[in-house]
């Protein structure tokens, strides 16, 4: 398969832009509407908690015990070996991370999904696009202790937030823009709020931070500084003085930086994406970050070699075209290869919507005549040419690769190479590991493969690897050359 700009890219992009209709990955699902919380092992909606800010609350989790002088600690996933810590009371650590499990693959760490679900309950719950960068490495086990709880004096509070980069204005703006999601609840934090926040339909006892429970907005600044509605939360007003923690943080300059935040009005949304942006960004020494992911325009879906019964070589996927604004008309595309004349492709009538416009698919499937000369396609859109290269001399064949499970998984898989000599096979499996719901990695490296035939001018080779445990998510196979660069990916 053919990913565009990589398959890490790729996969990640898909997870941001197709959150709802046609292809979408399913991760929205749980933040949709902004106020659901779906069925968890923790309970269901009458619990009174929200998904989309126990997202957040997870990544300040992770986050906040960074050392930034030692480079240890940050976005790292480390938050997933730690939630039996008192400073980490509440479901919010395993609901979460049981929702991101079947989503890690070899390209796709938890860690990223921490920080991506803190730019996606942002941005599909009224805030601003931070923007997200890939590339996380997730711990291999818990980190340091440090953070703040309700009762945490304001020193040390203050060191907490110092020790992951973060001043005293930083750290009061960090923690209004966190806490305008969300609630403090009586499951987990009764000596915040009483029992008499617990109710049929609010089982845990939420009592909400601001107003506007689901609604990323600058609400909570405005209710603490004029004392209305929630009058900044549970936080700022419990009923047990050592409790309030906001209240002690947003007094510790005087209330300038919650005043100033209250004069920004709308422009709280951009100091948010900063704030958290820096959050999400803080990993340990030796991460390196992508460039930003952004939504892609004409983007290759699935864009697959393989064969079909009669043994031609056959490119198939999809083509996803982004209109920020719903199209009046899907206009006309055409796939470019050099095996045949421009071929015109049908739009799907359905189609994508996301808060990044509206997406639609069109599917593709080609007989490419002489792998030889097959070096890239085009499409041609009204919005121009768009070039994609591919690489041909070697690929993992879908029709001949399957995974299956029993007490563990197993990948079955069929290599089509051009090159004389077996392939460099790499087959890597996220899988279940003790003391966190997060995966980890496994990877087989230089598989045994036997020949198998040849097929439109290629070699086969096959092979099965028994990945000793049950994979938690999508397997992937890489075809690499004698550098180890991969030569094509797949995911099953
Ligand atoms: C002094 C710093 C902070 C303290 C002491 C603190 C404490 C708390 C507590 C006790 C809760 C209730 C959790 C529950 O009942 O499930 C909570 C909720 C929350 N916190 Fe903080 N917090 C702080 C800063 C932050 C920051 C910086 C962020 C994010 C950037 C954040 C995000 C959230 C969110 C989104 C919730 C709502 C969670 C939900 O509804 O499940 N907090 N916080």
């Amino acid at each position: 398969t053919f990913f565009y700009p990589n398959s890490q890219t790729s996969l990640l992009e898909h997870i941001l832009v197709d959150t709802h209709g046609a292809h979408s990955s399913g991760f929205a699902n749980a933040i949709t509407p902004c106020s659901k919380y779906p069925n968890y092992v923790s309970g269901n909606q009458s619990m009174g908690r929200t998904t989309a800010a126990q997202w957040l609350r997870v990544a300040f989790h992770d986050f906040v015990t960074a050392n930034v002088a030692a480079g240890t600690g940050g976005i790292d996933a480390s938050i997933g070996f730690e939630t039996l810590r008192e400073e980490n009371s509440g479901t919010a650590f395993n609901d979460s991370f049981s929702f991101f499990r079947p989503y890690v693959n070899p390209v796709i760490s938890t860690a990223d999904l921490v920080a991506l679900s803190v730019v996606m309950s942002v941005g599909n719950c009224g805030g601003a696009q931070i923007p997200f960068k890939a590339g996380r490495i997730d711990a291999t086990g818990g980190g340091a202790f440090g953070v703040p709880a309700p009762d945490t004096d304001l020193p040390t509070t203050l060191g907490y937030f110092s020790g992951a980069g973060f001043n005293q204005a930083d750290s009061i703006g960090l923690t209004a823009c966190g806490h305008t999601l969300g609630s403090v609840h009586h499951g987990g934090f009764p000596t915040v709020v009483g029992p008499e926040a617990v109710s049929p339909t609010n089982i845990a006892g939420g009592i909400h931070l601001d107003s506007t429970v689901a609604n990323f907005d600058p609400l909570v600044v405005h209710e603490y500084l004029n004392g209305t509605g929630q009058a900044g939360g549970p936080l700022v007003t419990s009923f047990n003085v050592s409790s309030r923690s906001d209240l002690r943080l947003y007094e510790s300059d005087n209330n300038a930086t919650m005043i100033a935040l209250g004069e920004q009005g709308e422009g709280f949304q951009n100091t948010c994406v900063n704030l958290l942006g820096r959050m999400i960004d803080t990993v340990p020494k030796g991460v390196v970050l992508s460039d930003i992911v952004t939504p892609i325009n004409v983007k290759p879906i699935n864009a697959t070699l393989d064969f079909d019964n009669q043994g031609n070589l056959i490119f198939s996927g999809y083509i996803r075209v982004r209109h920020p604004s719903p199209p009046s008309s899907q206009g006309s595309l055409f796939l470019i290869t050099s095996s045949s004349p421009p071929i015109p492709l049908t739009a799907e009538s359905a189609t994508g919507t996301s808060i990044f416009g509206t997406t639609t698919f069109y599917p593709f499937s080609t007989r490419i005549n002489d792998a030889d000369s097959f070096t890239h396609f085009t499409i041609s859109s009204h919005a121009g040419l768009h070039t994609f290269a591919v690489q041909a001399s070697a690929f993992v064949v879908p029709s001949l690769t399957s995974r299956f499970s029993t007490t563990t998984t197993s990948l079955n898989f069929t290599i089509a190479s051009k090159s004389s000599g077996g392939p460099n096979v790499k087959v890597q499996a996220p899988v279940g590991q003790q003391g966190t719901l997060g995966p980890a990695i496994k990877t087989f490296s230089d598989v045994d493969v036997s020949t198998a035939g040849k097929k439109a001018g290629y070699e086969l080779w096959e092979g099965s690897v028994d990945i000793g445990s049950l994979a938690t998510g999508a397997l992937s196979i890489a075809v690499l050359d004698e550098r180890g660069n991969e030569i094509d990916v797949g995911f099953f």
